[in-house]
């Protein structure tokens, strides 16, 4: 199991490392040349954005002429007029940033269009209409992840223009002071954003692996806990969760340095502003210009940096991971086929001199106060028999299968399979119960199939099963066994047909079929489990429906609530009238004559 996952692992990062090359290369001279050929949308985007500079501007310099020619001589009405054009230049500038949405729209709706053109292209091409829906999504990440990219990077470098030629207006030292931290806080920025974007997609990647998983393996819950198989599910689940926390860590080692460009870069010349006062103050510099840069950098810089930092760091290569899957170069995390139910150790039950299971009166109820539904109950079964289990609905059937399986656990008395307590950690890989509504999910035939396996299962071993169980011409109608299934485009009996072939391959000695063939013809329900009595040591339990699955089984167990009998068909129908009365109701009235 886990060499396998290494294996796939493995195989992965080579193929993303292969990827990588062309999809690098590409993206940023594709990005130019559908930039250039948009020059009249990006100078009205400038255009737009100089108007919207303009309110940066204003934001430092209109208090600062404000204080110095009018509060602070007495001039309360120059004051208020520098505040009044300030307000200005902010409504002035909202226009200009309503202006700059509808350029940034005129900009990125084409780049939505172009990618669903070439994903509806590809689709149509492919014939897999199937992704179309999941890349159409992808789609509008980019789009939306493109704009917000366009937003931020643009304010950021119109704000610290605006603010910069506000510091240098007001007083040249000004820039001295916040300039450095600025330009050391952005190059820090620039040295962590190509690291940050590796860690960060490999977050995302296995992140959406891991959502993947558990989108697979929580529906089918039930079917696992039936199967056995938590031990191994848990185990596949786990290295996903694993693999997330070591990216999610390495990310945080780095988002360190980009907490600390914001430092060094939005706030740092806040305190050096605030310490280099004095000094600034007796070197010509007016308290009104000290005010504006404090606005200018607590107003305009600090937020266009961390919206910079943020909006590059994340998006940036979030969306640099959705135009590679949208180029094709990545096809996202594959629903990894090894979280399958596990191994039975091959050699447990196969020849041990232990009975396949035995009971030793076992009584259980499903409640303290609820009657029994199964009371005292001794049975053993030697390997390699064949069971059927009979009785009214309600008489315990299934109760029988999920106490041998080790889902129930009894009141009263002790239950082995192989020879091992149940439960306990050996019985999992003992045995395999399939219950009614079989658990089939998206993915190849092949990893349907695969699922209670630890290993790959050679093509012959496949078809074999196939050919024992019936399910050959199903696999051939579906396109082979690599062939991709859709769990909602199969009948119930087709599904059930795959969770039988999957339990046959399975190691676990003893099946479990509680109704697992009920959706199936007579004849092919007759094929599957003939083929299951003839596993080497195998053991079938068989909760019949039907008389000739009673008749086909060298021993039948008769429930009827409290009273079981026990023995061949024959004996049976000497023996117990219940037996005769659901034999009778089985025959089809023109038959029984
Ligand atoms: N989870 C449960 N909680 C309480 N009672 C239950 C539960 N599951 C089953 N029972 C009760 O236990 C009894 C036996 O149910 P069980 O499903 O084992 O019968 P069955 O012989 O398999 O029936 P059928 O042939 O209709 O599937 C029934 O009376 C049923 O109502």
């Amino acid at each position: 199991m886990t060499a396998r996952i290494r294996t796939r692992g493995r195989r992965g990062q080579d193929a993303e490392t292969a990827a990588d090359a062309p999809a690098g290369a590409a993206l940023p001279t594709r990005g130019l040349r559908f930039l250039l050929a948009r020059r009249r949308v990006l100078l009205r985007l400038t255009a737009w954005s100089v108007l919207e500079t303009g309110q940066t501007f204003l934001i430092g310099y209109g208090p600062a002429r404000a204080l110095d020619e009018g509060f602070l001589r007495g001039r309360a009405d120059v004051g208020l007029v520098w505040l009044a054009v300030t307000g200005l230049g902010v409504l002035l500038g909202a226009y200009g940033t309503a202006r700059v949405y509808a350029a940034v729209a005129a900009l990125v709706e084409p780049l939505r269009d172009l990618l669903v053109e070439r994903v509806v292209t590809r689709g149509v091409r492919t014939g897999d209409a199937g992704s179309l829906s999941g890349l159409t999504q992808q789609v509008e990440i980019a789009r939306d992840t493109f704009a917000g990219l366009v937003m931020v990077s643009r304010s950021f470098v119109f704000t610290a223009a605006g603010a910069l030629a506000g510091l240098f207006t007001l007083a040249p030292p000004l820039l001295l002071i916040v300039g450095p931290p600025l330009i050391v806080g952005m190059a820090l920025f620039a040295a962590t954003l190509r690291p940050l974007a590796r860690r960060q997609e490999t977050f995302l990647v296995a992140d959406e692996a891991l959502a993947g998983d558990l989108g697979t393996v929580c529906p089918g819950l039930r079917d696992i806990t039936a199967t056995g198989a938590e031990a191994q599910i848990a185990a596949g689940t786990g290295e996903r969760v694993e693999s997330e926390l070591r990216a999610a860590r390495a990310l945080a080692h780095w988002g360190v340095l980009r907490v600390a460009s914001l430092t060094i870069g939005g706030q740092l010349p806040i305190v050096l502003l605030l310490a280099a006062g004095p000094w600034l103050l007796s070197h010509g510099v007016t308290a009104g210009a000290l005010v504006g840069a404090l606005a200018y950098v607590t107003q305009s810089l600090l937020p266009a940096l961390r919206n910079l930092i943020h909006g590059l760091g994340t998006s940036g290569s979030r969306l640099t991971v959705v135009l590679r899957r949208l180029a094709g170069k990545d096809t996202g995390p594959a629903r990894p086929p090894d979280t399958g139910p596990g191994p039975a150790d091959a050699t447990a039950g196969h020849g041990a001199p232990h009975p396949a299971f035995s009971l030793a009166s076992v009584t259980f109820a499903y409640g303290p106060a609820s009657a029994p539904v199964v009371q005292d109950l001794d049975l053993t079964l030697p390997p390699g028999a064949h069971l059927a289990v009979v009785g009214p609905s309600g008489a315990g059937k299934s109760t029988l299968t999920a106490l041998v399986a080790g889902l129930l656990a009894p009141s009263h008395g002790t239950i082995r399979v192989g020879g091992h307590p149940v439960p306990g950690p050996e019985v999992a890989a003992a045995r395999v119960l399939i219950p009614q509504e079989a658990y089939v999910f998206s993915g190849t035939l092949t990893e349907n199939l695969a699922y209670l396996r630890p290993g790959p299962v050679p093509g012959e071993e496949l078809l074999a099963a196939a050919e024992a169980v019936g399910l050959a011409p199903l696999a051939e109608r579906l396109g082979g066994f690599d062939a991709r299934i859709d769990p909602a485009a199969l009948s119930a009996g087709e599904r059930q047909l795959i969770a039988l072939t999957r339990a046959y391959l399975s190691y676990a000695p003893l099946a479990l079929l509680d109704e697992a063939t009920c959706h199936l013809d007579p004849g092919t329900e007759e094929r599957a489990e003939r083929a299951f009595a003839a596993r080497p040591g195998g053991t079938l339990v068989v909760v019949a429906h039907r008389i000739s699955s009673a008749r086909r089984a060298g021993r039948v167990l008769v429930m009827d609530g409290r009273s079981t009998a026990y023995g061949s068909h024959e004996e049976l129908m000497r023996s117990s009238g219940l037996y005769r009365d659901l034999v009778g109701s089985w025959i089809p009235a023109p038959a029984r004559r």
